[in-house]
Order: C-alpha cells, then sequence, then structure tokens
C-alpha cells in the first residue's frame, strides 16, 4: 500500500498542476475514489502538501543534482521532488526506502533507463546531503526560497508590512491548518454541539478566540452526524470575523454580494435567527447551488438566492433597499496559503492589480444599494495592500456619501481586538493561527 500512497501523491501532483486544481478539492476526490486507510490518507496528504508547500524549496535542493530539471519529463520531476521532501521532511521513512519507492514507480511509469536517473539522482543526494541555504546573500531571496514563496511576493510583503512580519507570515504558511467548524447558532449552543460530537468519538475544543467556533482536536468535523443535522458548518475563524462586522439584527434586509458557497451568508442567517432576508448573490450559477443546499441543511429559510453579477446589482435592486450589504470579494487568497499552498504559485503581481480593480467595481455598484445610515463591509482573504487598504481607500474617495465605520471594534471579539485599527481589521495568519484576512467597514451618511 505505501507505494501506492506515493503514486497517488506523484497523481494529486500532477493534477494540480495540469488541471490548475485546488489541492484541497484535488485531494478530497483521491480519497472518495481510493479509499485509503486513515494513516495512508495521512501520509498521502503530508506528502502531497507538504511538497506543494516546499516546492522552490525542493527545486533548489534538487538543482545541483540535475543538470536541466526543465527539460525531464514532468512527472519525474515530480517524482524526484516529492521524494527529496520525503528525504528532508519526513524523518520516520528512511531514505532508503524513500529511494526504493521512487524507482519502483519510476520503473512503472517509464522504462529501465527513467528508474536508473532516478535512483542516481537521489542516491547522490543522499550521499552529498542537500545544499544550505547560506550562500544565498540577499535575505529576501533566501526567504523566497527557505520558505517557497515566489520573489514577488516575499518583496510586496517586505515592502508592505517589514521584513520581521513577512518572515513570519511565510513560515505561518508552512504550519498545518487548523480544522474549524461555526456552531449553528440559530438550532444549537457549544454545548450540545460538543456532545453530539464526543458520541461520534470525535474531540473538539471551544475557540478562545471566536465564540462561534469550535477547533478540531481529533476527528474530522465534515464527516460527521453534527455536520449533516446542520449543527454546524466548516469555516475558517477569520471568515467567522465577516459576521461580526456585518452585526446583522432580526429582521433586516441584507445584501451578500458574493455569496458562493454560503459560508458567510448562512453565518447572517443564523445570527438573524432565521428572520429578515438575506439575498444571497453570486455570478457563477454552478456555485449559487451550493448557498441553497447549505441554507437548507442548517435549517434556515431566510436566505434567497440570486444568480447575476454583482456589478450589475443596481439593475436588480432599487437605491437604499439593504440595511446592511456584505462584499466579500473575490480576491488574491494569498490569506490562505496553508490550505491552499498551490495559489501562491499561480498568482501574479497582474492578477492582484486586476482583483483590485473588479472589488473596486463591485464595492461602487453596491454603494447605492445601501440605505442611508446602514453600511458596507468589504471583505477578502487575502493579505495584499493593493487590494484590501487601497480598495478601501479608493473607495472611501470616490464615495463622499460613506464614512469609515470606527464602531468595527466594538464588535470584534476581544482576542481579535488587537488587529483592528479604525475601519479595518488585517489579520495575519501568524496572529491567530487562522487563515489571513481583511475587513474594512463603511457607514452611509444620513
Ligand atoms: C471569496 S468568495 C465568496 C465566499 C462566500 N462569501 C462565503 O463565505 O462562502 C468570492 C465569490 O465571488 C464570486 N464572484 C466573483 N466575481 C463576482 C461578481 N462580479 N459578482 C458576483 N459574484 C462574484 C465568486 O464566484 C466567489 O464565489
Amino acid at each position: 500500500m505505501a507505494a501506492n500512497v506515493r503514486e497517488m501523491a506523484l497523481d494529486l501532483l500532477l493534477k494540480v498542476e495540469r488541471e490548475k486544481g485546488y489541492s484541497n478539492l484535488v485531494l478530497n476526490r483521491m480519497i472518495e475514489k481510493y479509499k485509503p486507510s486513515p494513516p495512508d490518507a495521512a501520509l498521502l496528504t503530508e506528502i502531497a502538501y507538504g511538497t506543494i508547500q516546499r516546492k522552490l524549496t525542493l527545486e533548489y535542493f534538487l538543482a545541483p543534482f540535475v543538470k536541466k530539471p526543465d527539460k525531464l519529463d514532468h512527472w519525474v520531476k515530480l517524482l524526484l521532488l516529492l521524494s527529496l521532501y520525503q528525504m528532508k521532511y519526513l524523518t520516520k521513512v528512511p531514505d532508503h526506502a524513500v529511494i526504493y519507492e521512487a524507482v519502483a514507480i519510476a520503473k512503472k511509469r517509464g522504462h529501465r533507463g527513467i528508474a536508473a536517473f532516478v535512483n542516481g539522482v537521489l542516491r547522490s543526494a543522499q550521499r552529498k546531503g542537500l545544499p544550505s541555504f547560506d550562500p544565498i546573500a540577499d535575505p529576501l531571496e533566501k526567504l523566497s526560497v527557505e520558505t517557497s514563496h515566489p520573489l514577488w511576493l516575499v518583496r510586496d510583503w517586505a515592502e508592505q508590512f517589514g521584513l520581521e512580519t513577512a518572515v513570519a507570515i511565510c513560515r505561518e504558511n508552512l504550519e498545518a491548518p487548523r480544522q474549524t467548524a461555526r456552531i449553528n447558532g440559530y438550532l444549537t449552543d457549544a454545548e450540545a454541539v460538543l456532545k453530539r460530537l464526543e458520541e461520534e468519538g470525535i474531540k473538539a475544543e471551544k475557540s478562545d478566540a471566536v465564540p462561534d467556533a469550535l477547533r478540531s482536536v481529533k476527528g474530522n468535523l465534515a464527516k460527521t452526524g453534527a455536520y449533516e443535522e446542520g449543527l454546524l458548518t466548516i469555516q475558517d475563524e477569520s471568515s467567522m470575523l465577516a459576521g461580526y462586522a456585518v452585526d446583522p439584527k432580526e429582521g433586516e434586509t441584507i445584501l451578500d454580494a458574493c455569496a458562493a458557497p454560503g459560508g458567510k451568508a448562512t453565518h447572517l442567517g443564523e445570527r438573524m435567527n432565521n428572520t429578515g432576508t438575506i439575498i444571497a448573490l453570486d455570478v457563477h450559477k454552478h456555485k449559487t447551488r451550493l448557498i441553497a443546499e447549505h441554507a437548507k441543511r442548517l435549517g434556515l429559510t431566510n436566505i434567497s438566492v440570486r444568480n447575476a453579477d454583482a456589478r450589475e446589482a443596481g439593475k436588480l435592486f432599487a437605491e437604499e433597499t439593504f440595511d446592511k450589504v456584505l462584499v466579500d470579494a473575490p480576491c488574491s487568497g494569498l490569506g490562505v496559503l496553508k490550505r491552499k499552498p498551490e495559489i501562491k504559485y499561480m498568482r501574479s503581481p497582474e492578477d492582484v492589480k486586476k482583483l483590485a480593480e473588479i472589488q473596486l467595481e463591485i464595492l461602487d455598484a453596491a454603494a447605492p444599494l445601501v440605505k442611508k445610515g446602514g453600511s458596507l463591509v468589504y471583505s477578502t482573504c487575502t493579505i495584499h495592500r493593493r487590494e484590501n487598504q487601497e480598495v478601501a481607500r479608493a473607495f472611501l474617495a470616490k464615495h463622499p456619501e460613506f464614512a469609515e465605520d470606527r464602531s468595527l471594534r466594538s464588535r470584534m471579539p476581544a482576542k481579535v481586538r488587537p488587529f483592528v485599527a479604525g475601519f479595518e481589521m488585517e489579520l495575519l495568519p501568524q496572529h491567530l493561527k487562522s487563515d489571513g484576512f481583511y475587513i474594512a467597514c463603511f457607514k452611509k451618511k444620513v
């Protein structure tokens, strides 16, 4: 079985690169299909995620042993990288076992020549040792190679946050993500959910940062009766904070302009005790279906799903229709690199610029729909100031009918308040070991 795990890991890496798929989705599909035992599934996750997380570092390790790595068949290069990952970071697996299995895969997929090549490369790496980072003089280049983040991103973060914070972000991104869930406060409470989970053999605990959140200690919260029964929703703690920022009240009319798959819309629905109206809009039809499914599972009937481009929302709704509007905008996702490490290699500075423009366009379209005295909340799961802060300032400059809403801090849980400044929250992944997240709140003048 162990050799199969490595082959599955190789297939996963190929799929993620070829189909530009998200690693977590490809991994889930693979586990559903091949049903590996729990220890094999854990090993598969570790090897595949680890290799993606450390790709640039592993390429640096490989370089002295292969003259032209880019000339290699792609699968051969990935096989070498995932083998080097195991040799360097999986201390429980002896090097000779890693090499033996890599050679067996190479023989099966290729031919004897390739198997001999793989054997030669890995044996030299074992004999000579992997190269040190010491010769890299430039601190940003070193950080990029050592923590496997593209140089442009490391540069941007160092410029925006300072080198020390950029180092902390990059290091934290290499940690395993926590699994957290949101308690459905409309149907239940933390004690009841914890009891239900315990009956199912799952160990979880209350978050010390976000009152609506549970953290898994042992077991997968998504595969539980409690989940099926609508008592919880898988969601990162940082995303729950958008619900605190919006602070919906019973009976209100709220627009969630970028709502799929419905994580935040359903949170608002729960906090409103299934009263009022939430319009959950999304441009992608296949994703809007998910919102309705989640709402149903959670026992919510106050969410109405619409499929449309938020930039055209003015054609759907009259001005000043909503008490509150949430724009949880499409973004570069640079706050969720622990969970989706491949994003760091897919994104470019041009993407960041383009996404910032789209975010501002959506905010522009949402602005007239907010009632006087109502609020507009802009959030993203990215930590790049070309989006976030720059977009928020551009919005305020264009919309004198809105003011900074500096009451945000008072709505946030105590542990989050240090990360709120004025009308904005910037949560970096190392702050609470969550995803990175940004929120800005605006109030429409009366
Ligand atoms: C960050 S995700 C939203 C996550 C969602 N709020 C949740 O909590 O589950 C951004 C969403 O914006 C949608 N989107 C992208 N461009 C859009 C547009 N122009 N109008 C409306 N939705 C858009 C995407 O389909 C995606 O589902």
